[in-house]
């Protein structure tokens, strides 16, 4: 009696779950959803994201995409419930459109609490971004005094002094690995940014450390797939006690939060002392300053504030979680800007003259006086020309953050070019695959910092070379550094082009790798100095 009873109570049941599983995971993508319309990238994208998976996986996503798009056209289905957009008005309608970000960006949350970068929700990132942006603005990095203080720091007593060394006739054979040191020159600024020189890194000088902490850095690398690609799968494997991310990967996660703690909650502390801290000088800390008064004026919001319960009633973990992100963000991107601009202009004595030309132009230059050099006028920096196109084609020829940036669309459904699309679909766009669109940078592979400066481009098609360009990303998630990064970048390529012609030592291993952020296969680049006579 029993028996008849479980039968006929299981059958149904397993009928049921069958039909559903099959109208969920196979009628529904593949023949209900208003997906269909789109084309496919590969025959099994609209009943399984495995395809692009493996792709990511495999380190290969950009160019897998590139070539789905070349021969699909502009929008691309590459899952069953995921998009791959690639033209501007497309970009428009997402990217400044205010779509919130997908859940991917969830891994980047420090000490368990939501920086600006890893907010999901807009309203959650507004509060974010409104208390800190002001300090990044072009208006306030062109005229911060404690900006241009700590740039004084960072080239006079560091840099320069370091590059002087590297001339001497035992040095000579070796170059510098200025990879690595690119790396600390921009974790020198935005750590001093952040918290003050007196209290931040001093990347270019402490080799030993900046060599353990890059490593720290690289080797987790490349180690979030699944926590970021298969968060159900990890937590599943996790209680089963599978840890789908090796424990060394977390270790070295926590040392690195725990590094960037103690220099956070220093600064916090030399702030609430009033220690240390004059405005205006090379010790002020900016950002903190900047972010710790922004929580302060949120409070009046009390509970109703979106970030009530993470920056009002964890501040000091907040703040990390902030500062962590901005140097986290600001170093390996920039390093590998820097890099490939070094890399190009090596090659090349005849670049190197021109663009020296235009730097000993300005008033005062930077040429070294009695081993300094005048680091103080930003605007007439920003506005040279040469330097400015070969900074931007550096970004878009090696887009340091150029991989796919994922967004949801909004519910129930929004139109994305001819297409209806469901509330819910993950859809994205890179810098990788927009900066080779060769209607707008023709031979998309080749470096030519001439497409930003030719008589074409300055007079008529000038505006879709900028429209396009798309490395800091655009709307209302777009890079909070940008206008920061493009100081610290001119201002270290002035410095040094203003005094050394640099040659290439070693450059094996320079391929850009397909990653979100992509960096030097090797990890290096040997190049020599040697100064003006
Ligand atoms: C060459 C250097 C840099 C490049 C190419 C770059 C590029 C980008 C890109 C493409 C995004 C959008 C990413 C996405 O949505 O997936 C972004 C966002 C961001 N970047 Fe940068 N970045 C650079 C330097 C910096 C620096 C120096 C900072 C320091 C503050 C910074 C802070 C941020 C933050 C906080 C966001 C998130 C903004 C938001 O969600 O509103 N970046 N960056």
């Amino acid at each position: 009696m029993s028996a008849i009873n479980a039968s006929e109570l299981y059958l149904p049941g397993i009928i049921a779950i069958f039909s559903a599983s099959l109208y969920y995971f196979l009628i529904q993508p593949a023949i209900l959803s208003p997906l269909v319309k789109v084309p496919k990238a590969h025959w099994s994208c609209s009943i399984s994201p495995a395809w692009i998976l493996r792709a990511r996986f495999d380190g290969r996503e950009n160019r897998t995409l590139y070539e789905a798009h070349k021969q699909l056209g502009p929008i691309v289905r590459v899952g069953p419930n995921e998009l791959s957009i690639n033209n501007i008005e497309a970009v428009k309608t997402v990217y400044q459109g205010g779509f919130d970000k997908h859940q991917w960006y969830s891994v980047f949350d420090n000490f368990g609490v939501p920086c600006m970068f890893s907010s999901v929700q807009g309203k959650h990132h507004s509060a974010r971004k409104r208390i800190v942006s002001h300090v990044y603005s072009k208006s306030y990095i062109n005229t911060s005094a404690s900006l241009a203080a700590q740039s004084d720091v960072i080239l006079n007593s560091r840099l320069m002094p370091l590059l002087d060394s590297s001339t001497s006739e035992s040095q000579i054979p070796h170059g510098l690995d200025v990879h690595s040191l690119f790396c600390a020159v921009a974790m020198d600024f935005i750590s001093a940014y952040c918290f003050g020189i007196r209290r931040s890194t001093n990347f270019i000088q402490n080799k030993a450390y900046r060599e353990h902490w890059l490593k720290l850095y690289t080797t987790r690398k490349g180690y979030g797939f699944f926590a970021q690609e298969l968060p159900l799968l990890s937590k599943v494997a996790n209680y089963l006690g599978v840890n789908l991310t090796p424990d060394w990967v977390t270790a070295t996660n926590r040392e690195l939060e725990s590094w960037c703690k103690k220099l956070s909650d220093a600064t916090v502390t030399a702030l609430q002392k009033a220690e240390n801290v004059t405005p205006n000088t090379a010790d002020d800390p900016v950002v903190v300053r900047a972010i710790l008064s922004g929580f302060e004026k949120e409070k009046a919001n009390g509970p109703e504030s979106p970030i009530y319960s993470t920056a009002i009633l964890q501040p000091e973990l907040s703040v990390a979680s902030e500062v962590f992100d901005h140097v986290l963000a600001g170093q390996e991107t920039t390093g590998v800007a820097l890099t490939y601009l070094s890399h190009h202009l090596s090659q090349s004595l005849d670049l190197q003259r021109l663009l020296r030309t235009e730097l000993l132009s300005l008033k005062p230059n930077l040429s070294l006086q009695q081993g300094k050099i005048a680091t103080s006028d930003s605007k007439q920096l920003d506005n040279l020309p040469i330097l400015h196109a070969m900074i931007m084609e550096t970004v878009r020829r090696y887009a340091p953050a150029g991989g796919p940036e994922p967004r949801v669309t909004p519910s129930p459904s929004c139109n994305i070019g001819p297409y209806e699309v469901p509330g819910g679909t993950r859809v994205s766009a890179s810098a990788y695959n927009i900066h080779r669109d060769e209607n707008i940078y023709p031979d998309p592979e080749k470096w030519d910092h001439t497409r930003w400066l030719s008589a074409e481009a300055v007079d008529r098609s000038r505006k879709h070379v900028d429209k396009q360009f798309w490395g800091f990303s655009s709307g209302g998630r777009m890079c909070l550094g940008s206008n920061f990064v493009m100081h610290d970048m001119k201002l270290t390529i002035a410095a040094i082009y203003s005094n050394y012609t640099t040659h290439i030592v070693n450059d094996e291993g320079i391929e850009q790798t397909d990653a979100y952020t992509g960096h030097p296969k090797s990890n290096s680049l040997y190049i020599r100095f040697e100064k003006l006579a």
